[in-house]
């Protein structure tokens, strides 16, 4: 099976899911920083409203089984790994709660035949949400609660081999270590070179680099970012400015489609900005082709 999803001029091919299911249903809402809209039930509708968009676009959904193992945030699939041409690599959650989602996504990577090129354990973190591909060849990691200096040299030593450069950037503190702020909750990919980004928040230093490489950065307006909690910029490029968003930002989309982009949407009130997680963070990229 051919794998490798670094290659963002090509559309999303193959992708993995997990429904909330019993783990979501049974989840302590406290104890997972969920906030007050959370409700499991609605929860799962509105993923199953987000599958059928990924569906339709033509790529091809691998269900990770969902199960009663308590691992509620687990529906967050593109954080515990990721996949380059060479192969998986298999993360080490920062949040310890997520620790145990490392084993669902070596069990489907062994189901899908995806070779797995690299693990991080121990005191060595690195989530998927903080990894943004620059390039095929460059991956920018955002070092904050999520992500620490262990875990980036650990990546970069797994993908030197395979000709991948690590970049990390710092990420602000924002509203501190409980909340999660991802590198990707500050900038969405639209395309190979354009992207959503909230500019107050956004390491400088990655905005002078994707400027001088020539990116188009689109920036989101305030209001909708802080009113969703950062979830109006968590928008999955399905193809090339043909985009999936939460409804009910309409200045953020229409900013988008200002640029010459598709946009669908979905409701994501009582999953992504309860939960804190987006279109981008409830996919798991395997193939863009
Ligand atoms: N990539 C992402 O931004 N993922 C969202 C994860 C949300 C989840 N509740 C968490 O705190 O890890």
């Amino acid at each position: 099976m051919s794998f490798g999803a670094e290659d963002r001029t090509k559309p999303l091919a193959r992708v993995m899911m997990r429904a909330p299911g019993p783990a979501m249903a049974a989840a302590d809402p406290a104890l997972w920083h969920y906030g007050p809209g959370f409700d499991a039930a609605r929860a799962s509708v509105q993923h199953a409203a987000l599958a059928d968009i990924v569906a339709a676009s033509g790529a091809e959904i691998h269900w990770i089984p969902s199960g009663d193992d308590g691992l509620s945030d687990a529906v967050f699939v593109q954080d515990p790994s990721f996949v380059t041409r060479a192969g998986a690599v298999v993360l080490n959650m920062g949040k310890a709660l997520r620790r145990d989602e490392a084993a669902l996504h070596l069990a489907a990577y062994a189901d899908l035949g995806v070779p797995v090129i690299g693990r991080l354990g121990g005191d060595a973190t690195v989530e998927s949400g903080d990894c943004l591909w620059i390039d095929p060849q460059t991956l920018a990691i955002g070092r904050g609660v999520r992500s620490n200096q262990a875990g980036i040299e650990a990546l970069a030593a797994i993908l030197a081999p395979h000709g991948i450069r690590v970049q990390a950037y710092d990420l602000p503190y924002w509203t501190g270590p409980e909340a999660c702020l991802h590198l990707m909750s500050l900038i969405s990919p639209l395309g190979p070179r354009m992207a959503l980004i909230h500019a107050p928040l956004l390491p400088y230093a990655l905005w002078a680099d994707l400027t001088a490489r020539g990116w188009t950065l689109l920036m989101a307006p305030e209001d909708e970012f802080r009113a969703s909690n950062g979830l109006s910029l968590n928008v999955l490029m399905l193809k090339p400015q043909d985009v999936v968003m939460v409804d009910g930002f309409p200045g953020t989309r229409a900013l988008m489609e200002g640029a010459g982009c598709r946009v669908q949407v979905f409701e994501g009130d009582a999953l992504c900005i309860a939960c804190e997680g987006g279109p981008t963070c409830l996919t798991r990229p395997v193939l863009r082709s």
